[in-house]
């Protein structure tokens, strides 16, 4: 499913407020049909990515290409037409919230299109159920909707305009893990059936396990390591490392063992409670 082709090219980007430095040369490459995730402490500079990879904020040296265009030498009008090619979902939805999910839904073809009402009606609802949205909640407005619906109708909107690419800031912070796993589940889909290529920022480690193919450690201003989750799982990289050890990280790596793999984690493999547990090759790693 994914290609070669390289959708998101960052090289050696760097970034700072004042004196502030808060990336350093970072790279990175996204490819198409690729979840690629973005994770980082706090303040390790995730969203400054984000909106630098979404024009919203421009670094103070290196190179940011997106779908062919190279941000030093875009043209206003070759910017508008490529920001309909992406989709955004934002952290805390982003809705109108004087609109219905089903306006709220319409209104980039409203903005960007000169296609009928009729047929904009018929494509928001098309969204929208997509998203699994109930035809019963299309009129409520988004103040009466529960967090994981929100969510939804946030991605209906950011799907409006057939997007090839996804940028979703903490898809599934504030939810409860039903709700959470639903939306990776969608999110999988997505990329399945449309071929979408999706960068998200998260900290939510079931969902780095279940959905990411890649994944990049923001810290100390550099991309610190890069690579599937259980490629990193193993990394000796201290800020890495500090990621996977918390309590979180066990109980989702272990969740992610009894479904897909069999191998330990590097901290595992120090863990004097499991020795007993692994085979003799696997501790001298
Ligand atoms: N507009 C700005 N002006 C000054 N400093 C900024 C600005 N935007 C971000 N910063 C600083 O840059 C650093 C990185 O911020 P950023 O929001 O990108 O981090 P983050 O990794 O997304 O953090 P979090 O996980 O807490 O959202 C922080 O120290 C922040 O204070």
């Amino acid at each position: 499913m994914q290609s070669q082709e390289i959708v998101i090219e960052l090289s050696n980007v760097s970034t700072s407020f004042g004196q502030h430095i808060v990336h350093e040369r970072v790279s990175l490459e996204v490819k198409r049909a690729e979840i690629f995730a973005l994770i980082g402490g706090s303040g390790s500079g995730k969203s400054t990515l984000l909106r630098e990879m979404m024009l919203l904020h421009h670094p103070n040296a290196g190179k940011i290409k997106v779908l062919g265009y190279d941000f030093e030498t875009i043209t206003q009008a070759q910017e508008q037409a490529l920001k309909q090619r992406w989709g955004v979902m934002f952290q805390h939805g982003g809705l109108f919230g004087s609109l219905t999910i089903h306006e709220n839904v319409g209104l980039p073809l409203r903005e960007h299109t000169d296609l009928p009402d009729a047929l904009i009606d018929e494509l928001a609802t098309w969204k929208l159920s997509m998203v699994g949205l109930e035809s019963g909640v299309f009129g409520l407005y988004p103040s009466e909707l529960s967090g994981g619906m929100l969510k939804r109708a946030s991605l209906a909107r950011a799907l409006a305009l057939d997007p090839e690419l996804l940028f979703l800031d903490e898809p599934t912070a504030g939810l409860d893990p039903i709700s959470a796993g639903e939306i990776d589940v969608l999110i999988l889909k997505l990329r399945d059936m449309f071929g979408l290529t999706i960068l998200m920022v998260t900290h939510d480690l079931d969902t780095l396990w279940q959905v990411s193919d890649r994944v990049a450690v923001l810290a100390n201003t550099k991309v610190e390591d890069l690579g599937s989750m259980l490629e990193l799982s193993k990394s000796k990289v201290v800020s890495v490392r500090q990621f996977f050890d918390g309590a979180r990280g066990r109980s989702a790596y272990a969740q992610e063992q009894k479904i897909n793999h069999k191998e330990p984690m590097a901290s595992q493999l120090d863990d004097k409670l499991l020795v007993d547990k692994l085979p003799v090759d696997k501790l001298k790693v």
